[in-house]
């Protein structure tokens, strides 16, 4: 666990609210006691999330769930999708994050449409996931397999848990919805076996899916922290001298949309740990959700080194040129 998450989850504890205990009053954000900026937009962006966060939802009495458990899903979203928001990926309500706990057969996602870094424990969806336990053929003919739920992920009924539960919300004129991303993350627990897929609007990403015209991916090589990338077909981490690949694919006008072209692009690159979508962002998915993290991190810094390359004209991997040292046309 990083510092800064741990610090995080510190700092929750000592305001700590206590996800089932009663409310008194106007006390959300202070309850997390996270940060000043968050406070502050808070009272800019007004009241709309503010009066949902004032009801008590119980995911307790659905899944086990302890705000002191720190690897618990529910709180390792609400906290990093912070620690995203911070790094400019999340903000502005786009980007998201969907963890499976194949242990316990259940898969959390964020909502869609909220400040990403001031998620509630109580305002993430849950499913089931019905893909690796015995009752998976009935489940699958009863459409809770994942290409159901990719099909039909819009349909409430499919949810374990729903915000929707939160005392009040069915009252309000805008309920919840699930993460436009829900078809595209399923995707990866099925096609990859992945535990976590992060979706960010990250600027390298969005840069770099402009800069690159000719191909429909992006390659670089002889950077050293290319080593924190898996190179899949071998089940071992890419070398220094190894190219790495992300498939880029276009934008649609709908996320949702994007779910068989992320799909195909998955099983065209069977290396690959990510996918860039031109002038949106990019989806990294991993083992588990740390594996993710490391994944998303690394990447994007490979991205941002990467425009950086390409504006300075260096070749961004071997396969680019005869000396990819060489300052040379990209
Ligand atoms: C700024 S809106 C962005 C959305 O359309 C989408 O791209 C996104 O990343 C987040 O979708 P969401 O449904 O809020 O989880
Ligand atoms: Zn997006």
């Amino acid at each position: 666990m990083t510092y800064e998450l741990e610090l995080d989850l510190k700092r929750q504890r000592v305001g700590k609210h206590g996800f089932k205990s009663h409310n008194h009053g106007h006390n959300h954000v202070h309850n997390h006691g996270y940060d000043h900026r968050a406070e502050k937009l808070e009272r800019i962006q007004g009241v709309r999330k503010h009066d949902r966060l004032h009801k008590n939802g119980d995911i307790g009495d659905i899944v086990e769930y302890d705000i002191e458990d720190e690897e618990h899903p529910i709180n390792l979203i609400c906290l990093l999708c912070k620690d995203f928001y911070y790094n400019n990926w999340v903000t502005g309500t786009g980007g998201g994050l969907s963890i499976r706990d194949g242990k316990k057969k259940l898969i959390y996602l964020a909502p869609s449409g909220v400040q990403k870094e001031k998620i509630e424990p109580n305002e993430i969806f849950i499913l089931r996931d019905y893909q690796n336990g015995e009752e998976k053929e009935n489940e699958i003919k009863r459409g809770y397999g994942y290409d159901g739920l990719i099909d039909n992920y819009k349909d409430s009924g499919k949810y374990l848990y729903t915000p929707n539960e939160i005392e009040g919300v069915r009252e309000l004129k805008n309920t919840y919805k699930p993460s436009q991303c829900t078809p595209l993350f399923l995707s990866t627990f099925k096609l990859r076996n992945s535990g976590a897929c992060i979706h960010t609007h990250s600027q390298n990403a969005v840069l770099i899916s402009l800069l690159i015209k000719k191909q429909n991916y992006f390659r670089i090589s002889h950077i050293e922290q290319i080593k924190a990338i898996p190179f899949l077909k071998e089940k071992r981490n890419l070398r220094f001298d190894e190219n790495l690949v992300i498939p880029i694919i276009d934008n649609k006008n709908f996320e949702e949309d994007l779910t068989d072209s992320l799909q195909e692009a998955i099983e065209r690159f069977p290396n690959t740990t990510a996918v860039l979508v031109k002038r949106h962002g990019i989806y990294v998915w991993g083992e588990d959700i740390w594996k993710a993290k490391i994944y998303n991190e690394a990447i994007d810094y490979l991205l941002e080194i990467g425009i950086k390359m390409i504006q300075n004209r260096i070749p961004l991997s071997s396969e680019d040129g005869e000396d990819v040292y060489d300052k040379g046309g990209y």
